[in-house]
């Protein structure tokens, strides 16, 4: 999930900003035990408030189950073409399916990567509700007599990281000092999530890149809630950038999940959760181990936590305590996270999701929103006129 205007590459490069320079590990079984769990609520509330980003060590999502997605994930990456474009994102008004490499767009530049959306599958809305609910609708699953069980790991994965993101956000509201129920009023029920298989192949070595390497997936926030990441493979890649604009690298961390905070949850709480930019640079050393074998193809599965579409600033009630707040020492970003909040909820949460997705997928866009696509488009080539 990609920012609508992305200009947020992090400008900042005061260096004498309290900054990180490593992803924090947090143990989940320690957020199990009463003795463990103050020291992991503690850790939690660090790394929302400093650095956006963590790795969840041991995870409560088997091993089997993303064994068996990882596996499915593969086997449907190895389809023959014209079986991948058989359930091509264009088909489908909810942005569920395949989108060919360079097809989604980020930072106005496209991305070196193919992927599958798949997502908690939900009917269509009907005729009656907002045309935003059309986000939510039935996947398109693979042929089921091609690659047998993809639909069943799936769904059991899904429903793994769901359980996984309740127990979690409790977790993140008892680190602010709320009660783990006061997250509730912001997620439907059921709530959808949304899971994207993602393919980086190698990049050609012929086209030279700026220092940023090859983009992968360029410079962005995520837009939900919180993000689990389950690095597929060991490639190098994926980069967060720090409050003093550094890059510093998220390499793949044996049974863990990388845990991201959305600007959803950014914005709900006044910026004290911080949603951080991050990136895959792809650069051709990453695609070779130690021992100087080629790796293959990166691969990540991140699951993306949805919110309510129809949260607006009137439904939300949400209060974060005073002593918590204070602890943001910088102004701006309450007041940047306070002007996000008016922006993202004016009207509904799900509008401004339809449109930062037709603006990622144009060629769906253009098929089933062009009025909005149109719109969207004359409002970024307005933005870059006046930068
Ligand atoms: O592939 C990755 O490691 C990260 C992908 C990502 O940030 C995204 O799809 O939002
Ligand atoms: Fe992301």
């Amino acid at each position: 999930m990609v920012i609508y205007f992305t200009n947020q590459t992090g400008n900042t490069t005061d260096a004498s900003v309290s900054s990180f320079t490593s992803i924090p590990v947090l143990d989940y079984t320690q957020a199990l035990s009463p003795t463990t769990k103050p020291k992991f609520l503690a850790q939690l509330r660090d790394a929302l408030i400093n650095v956006g980003f963590l790795y969840l060590q041991n995870p409560p999502v088997s091993v089997a189950t993303q064994d068996a997605l990882t596996q499915k994930g593969f086997e449907l990456f190895r389809q023959p073409l014209e079986k991948k474009l058989e359930i091509e994102m264009v088909n489908s008004p909810h942005f569920l399916g395949y989108s060919r490499l360079g097809a989604e767009i980020t930072a106005l530049k496209s991305d070196h990567r193919e992927q599958f959306d798949f997502a908690t599958e939900l009917p269509a809305p009907g005729p009656d509700e907002p045309l935003y609910r059309n986000i939510c609708g039935p996947n398109q699953w693979p042929d089921e007599t091609a690659i047998p069980g993809f639909r069943q790991a799936t769904e059991e994965y899904l429903s793994e990281v769901d359980a996984l993101s309740a127990s979690f956000t409790a977790l993140i509201a008892e680190s602010l000092d709320l009660p783990p129920t006061a997250m509730d009023g912001v997620f439907d029920e059921p709530q959808q999530h949304k899971l994207k298989l993602i393919k980086y192949p190698l990049p050609p070595s012929d086209q030279t890149s700026d220092g940023a390497g090859f983009q992968g997936v360029g410079a962005h926030k995520d837009s939900g809630f919180l993000t689990f990441l389950l690095q597929a493979t060991p490639h190098r890649g994926l980069e967060v950038q720090n409050k003093a604009g550094e890059w510093v690298s998220a390499p793949p961390l044996p049974n863990t999940f990388v845990v991201n905070i959305g600007r959803a949850l950014e914005a709900l709480t006044g910026g004290v959760c911080t949603a951080t930019t991050h990136r895959v640079s792809l650069r051709q050393e990453y695609f070779i181990d130690a021992d100087g074998k080629p790796l293959g193809p990166r691969y990540s599965f991140p699951v993306f936590q949805g919110v309510s579409m129809d949260l607006s600033a009137e439904n939300i009630t949400l209060v974060v305590p005073d002593h918590i707040r204070d602890l943001v020492k910088d102004d701006k970003v309450k007041s940047d996270a306070e002007a996000t909040f008016n922006k993202m909820f004016k009207t509904s949460i799900g509008e401004g999701t339809l449109v930062a997705r037709v603006t990622s997928h144009q060629d769906v866009g253009q098929r089933w929103y062009p009025d909005i696509l149109a719109k969207a488009l004359q409002g970024q080539k307005d933005f870059v006129s006046k930068q």
